[in-house]
Order: structure tokens, then C-alpha cells, then sequence
């Protein structure tokens, strides 16, 4: 098999009440990246999604998944998706350990017998996600943090090497977002392709290496440095972003002191002076630090 990627080629989504929810849509990811989906209420983030499990099937264009058709990838299991909280019954009495179970289905023949393997692989993916203590419990009984890393080794229990993780932050705590991010590295650093839906801006430059960004249609997409910009996200956002400028920065040390603070209201997005992207977490990111201060003649 050709290494893992995805390519999308103007492709074209239109849903059978007529409406075009996405128009002539491209971009590429290769293995190894965290990339963040971004765009407001709308945009077209789960209709994308809804595309590369085959859920949706294009009008126009062509997705290619490490050189395969969606339903050949839908076969070999190779994508995998978590799902925003309101699409669960979380009435439906299951216990985490039979949720964690359905990631092995599809590698299981039409009984659904589970093998020593299957247990195995089921057990590893709940020690991963740190919810092995929690395995009886009814998935209703679970905390929202709780069931998103269920879902999270649901999704290691199927292998995907492509996972979509659709808005995993919705009403995480800080610990259990810090623990499903370093989780989430850790997959990128095995080579698999990680696909975050977020309209939390703020969060996305802490943890991810490419953003695609859309707006009906994929409006830009690369690596962060080159697309998170003021511009592209105003182009994305249009009037829905708030914009706040101080002359002398109370957050942290910054060139000149002069930030610029764009915000969803949910996490402000930080820009120096020099209209680069400012990080909270600096750890990791050495080399940064390193270039701006070259870059100040420091
Ligand atoms: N099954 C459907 N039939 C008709 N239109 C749909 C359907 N699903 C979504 N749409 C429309 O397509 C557009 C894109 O929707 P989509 O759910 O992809 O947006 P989104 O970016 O995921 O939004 P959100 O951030 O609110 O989850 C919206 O205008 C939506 O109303």
C-alpha cells in the first residue's frame, strides 16, 4: 500500500434537499500530522467527515485515501471516527468494555466471537485512554471527558490509521484535554493521520501541525505557520471573530509588547507584533522561540 495520506480533488458535496454544502474542495495530508478542521457553524466540517467514511458520496471530484477509493478504505478499516457527543444514544445500555469491543467488529467475522487478540487489543486501547478501571460501566454513567476517551479507544481498538475526531474538546476539562492531546502526539508520532473538527481557535496552534480551513469549500491548507493567518481567518470567519489590540501586552513577554488578540469567545488566538502566531505552551517548541529571537537580532 502507498503510504498513508489523503488526497481530496475538487470535490463537491450537494445533499439531496439541493443544497451544495461544500463546492470544489481540495487538499492533502500525509502521515504523521495532527491537522485541525476549521470553520463555523456550517461550514461543512462534518459534511467533509460524512465524505471520507463514505457516508456521503461526492457530486463532483474524487477522494483518495493512501491511494485507495472510500470504499476500499472502509474495508481495510483504515479510517476511523469519533463522534461528537449529541450523535450517542447514551441511553443504550452498553458498558465501556462492549463500546471499545465494537472498534474490533469490523475485524471480526459475522458471529462477532471476540478472539484472546480482540481482548486483548480492546484491554490496551482502554489502558491508553486510562479508563481501564472504568471497563463495567454503563457508557450513560460517564462523564463527558469519560466518554470521549471511550470513543478515543474505540477507535485505537479498530486500528484506524486515519482517526476524525469531531469537536473532542466540547466540554473536556483542562486535565483530560492535555491527556487526549499527548495522546493524540503520540498516534501522530506513529505515522497515522489525526483530522480535528474544532471551531475552538485558540486551541489549535497548542497541538496541531496543519490546519484546513473551510468555508463551503476549503478555503486554505498546509501547515499552521502558513495558514493560521490573521487574514485567512478573517476570510473563514468573517465578522464572527472578535478582535481586541493592546498596546502593552499583560500576558506575557512579546517583541515590542504589542499584541493583537483574536477570539471565537471561547480562546483568544494571540499575534505578535511581527503578525506571527504566539503560543501558551512554549514547551516543544524550542525552536520557535529560537527564530524569533534570531529574528530580533537578539
Ligand atoms: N443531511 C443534510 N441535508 C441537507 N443539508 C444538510 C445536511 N447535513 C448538513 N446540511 C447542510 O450542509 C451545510 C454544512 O453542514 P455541516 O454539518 O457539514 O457543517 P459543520 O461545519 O459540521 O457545522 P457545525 O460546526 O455546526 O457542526 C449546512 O448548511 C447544513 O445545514
Amino acid at each position: 500500500m502507498p503510504s498513508l495520506s489523503i488526497d481530496v480533488a475538487n470535490v463537491t458535496v450537494a445533499y439531496p434537499n439541493g443544497h451544495t454544502a461544500l463546492r470544489d474542495a481540495s487538499f492533502h495530508l500525509h502521515q504523521g500530522v495532527i491537522a485541525a478542521l476549521v470553520g463555523i457553524n456550517g461550514s461543512g466540517k462534518s459534511t467533509l467527515f460524512k465524505s471520507l467514511m463514505g457516508f456521503v458520496k461526492p457530486v463532483a471530484g474524487t477522494i483518495s485515501i493512501a491511494g485507495n477509493t472510500v470504499e476500499q478504505a472502509r474495508k481495510l478499516k483504515l479510517v476511523a471516527y469519533v463522534p461528537q457527543s449529541e450523535e450517542v444514544d447514551w441511553t443504550f445500555p452498553v458498558s465501556v468494555w462492549d463500546v471499545v469491543m465494537m472498534g474490533r467488529y469490523g475485524h471480526m467475522n459475522f458471529l462477532r466471537i471476540a478472539s484472546a487478540e480482540d481482548k486483548r487489543i480492546v484491554n490496551e486501547s482502554l489502558a491508553r485512554v486510562g479508563m481501564t478501571d472504568f471497563r463495567d460501566r454503563q457508557i450513560g454513567e460517564l462523564s463527558g471527558g469519560q466518554k470521549k476517551r471511550v470513543f478515543l479507544a474505540r477507535a485505537l481498538a479498530q486500528n484506524g490509521q486515519i482517526i476524525l475526531l469531531d469537536e473532542p474538546f466540547t466540554g473536556v476539562d483542562v486535565t483530560t484535554e492535555e491527556a487526549i492531546i499527548a495522546l493524540l502526539r503520540s498516534l501522530r508520532d506513529e505515522g497515522r493521520i489525526i483530522l480535528v473538527s474544532t471551531h475552538n481557535l485558540g486551541s489549535v496552534p497548542e497541538f496541531c501541525d496543519h490546519v484546513v480551513l473551510v468555508n463551503r469549500t476549503v478555503l486554505a491548507a498546509g501547515p499552521l505557520e502558513e495558514v493560521f493567518t490573521e487574514d485567512n481567518l478573517n476570510r473563514a470567519f468573517g465578522g464572527v471573530l472578535r478582535q481586541f489590540h493592546f498596546e502593552q501586552s499583560t500576558i506575557q513577554d512579546h517583541d515590542g509588547k504589542t499584541v493583537k488578540l483574536v477570539t471565537d469567545d471561547e480562546r483568544p488566538l494571540v499575534f505578535g507584533k511581527g503578525g506571527h502566531l504566539e503560543y501558551k505552551d512554549r514547551q516543544g517548541r524550542e525552536d520557535l522561540v529560537e527564530k524569533r529571537q534570531k529574528e530580533a537580532g537578539e
